[in-house]
């Protein structure tokens, strides 16, 4: 079986050298996720870089994926630099002026989310961190009543939209993979993520700020990604895994492990679409945000998402045709929602937390079954 060939995952030696200049280090002495370390250009001809794929995607559902000596990968890495720039001019405009793109009202999660107004854990403690999404359908033409945004983004609309396409793109490129691994019948998965198509795909942009060294809190909350294939660049730490008890040392419990960001490098998560189409076979691993570890707890996180979801009507099951996705069992329910009302339902469901007491706020967490 191809997991048993495929045990490396990224050694420090390796890492190391990968670290990005001009940042605090991230420390030595935390404990690192085993993600496997996966490269675009070789996914491109080598087979058994595909098949590294496709068990990374089924035992931890998380993987580094690295974009250098590739020409489109290369150019992904360059519209991420730009991108990155843009947070703090984004989150210059202020609070104030950004609240005014908060869409929660409308029912959308589109747009921004403020500062702590969403639950993080079982305390019902806030999270301590503001985003952006940016809808894929504002900025590609695709929505018929598009939501007002900030005009630094439509001032920077081409670069949105170059981003929007390439992340896609590569976004595209693990889908046929994992099709092919699958034996689905050519093109089913991104047949049901076509970009052209009204969906939930966005960008995000989250900024986290210190936090005090004596009240150290979440940033943002644990939970698995509600859509299907997920592209991630981040550059300070913070972001932490919890293992499945396969990647756990036998006799230890699972714990919280920092994913290390890499220059040169996007992280790759699936969503639990993906769980929902092979059946549990691929994984959507829990994930949460800390303060960042050591002397990088002084620095303000970005990070940015790009979260590509099914098209909104695409209903959420298993998905006929393939003799590697495991049956129904006997006696099995699928929720059956389609892809618009889940990404909806768990995006909003923790967020709608003004004039809530703490009392409240434990019993929404508990209602999400997030657990403890
Ligand atoms: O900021 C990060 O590194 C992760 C963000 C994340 O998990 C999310 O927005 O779903
Ligand atoms: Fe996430």
């Amino acid at each position: 079986m191809a997991t048993e060939t495929i045990t490396q995952t990224a050694s420090p030696a390796q890492i190391d050298s990968l670290e990005f200049p001009n940042l605090p280090p991230f420390p030595s002495n935390v404990p690192i996720a085993p993600l496997h370390r996966l490269s675009l250009s070789k996914l491109r001809r080598d087979a058994t870089e595909s098949e590294r794929l496709f068990s990374a995607s089924k035992d931890l559902g998380f993987f580094y994926l690295d974009l250098r000596q590739d020409a489109e990968g290369e150019r992904l890495l360059d519209e991420a630099d730009k991108l990155f720039g843009l947070g703090p001019q984004l989150y210059d405009l202020g609070r104030e002026e950004l609240q005014k793109y908060d869409y929660k009202s409308l029912g959308s999660y589109m747009g921004y989310k403020g500062f702590g107004s969403a639950i993080v854990d079982e305390q019902g403690n806030l999270d301590r961190n503001e985003f952006y999404n940016i809808p894929k359908d504002d900025f590609l033409g695709i929505s018929k009543t598009p939501f007002a945004h900030p005009r630094l983004l439509y001032d920077n609309a081409p670069l949105i939209q170059d981003y929007m396409r390439h992340a896609h793109a590569l976004v595209s490129l693990i889908l046929d993979h994992l099709n092919t691994h699958l034996h689905l019948p050519p093109h089913t998965l991104t047949s049901l993520h076509r970009q052209t198509e009204i969906s939930g795909d966005q960008i995000r942009i989250v900024k986290s700020p210190p936090q005090p060294p004596s009240d150290l809190k979440t940033a943002l909350g644990k939970h698995t990604d509600f859509g299907s294939i997920t592209i991630l660049f981040n550059r300070i730490g913070g972001l932490q895994i919890l293992p499945p008890p396969s990647l756990t040392p036998p006799g230890r419990e699972p714990e919280w492990t920092y994913v290390k960001p890499l220059q040169g490098h996007c992280i790759v998560n699936l969503g639990d679409a993906m769980v929902k189409f092979t059946n549990g076979l691929l994984r959507s691993n829990i994930h949460r945000v800390v303060s960042p570890p050591g002397e990088q707890a002084s620095e303000t996180r970005y990070s940015l998402v790009y979260f590509a979801r099914p098209e909104d009507e695409v209903v959420l099951k298993r998905l006929e045709g393939s003799d590697v996705i495991p049956p129904l069992q006997e006696g099995q329910e699928e929720e059956g929602m389609n892809s618009k009302e889940w990404i909806k339902l768990q995006a909003m469901r923790l967020r709608n937390t003004q004039r809530m007491t703490p009392e409240e706020r434990k019993k929404l967490w508990e209602e999400s079954g997030r657990g403890t």
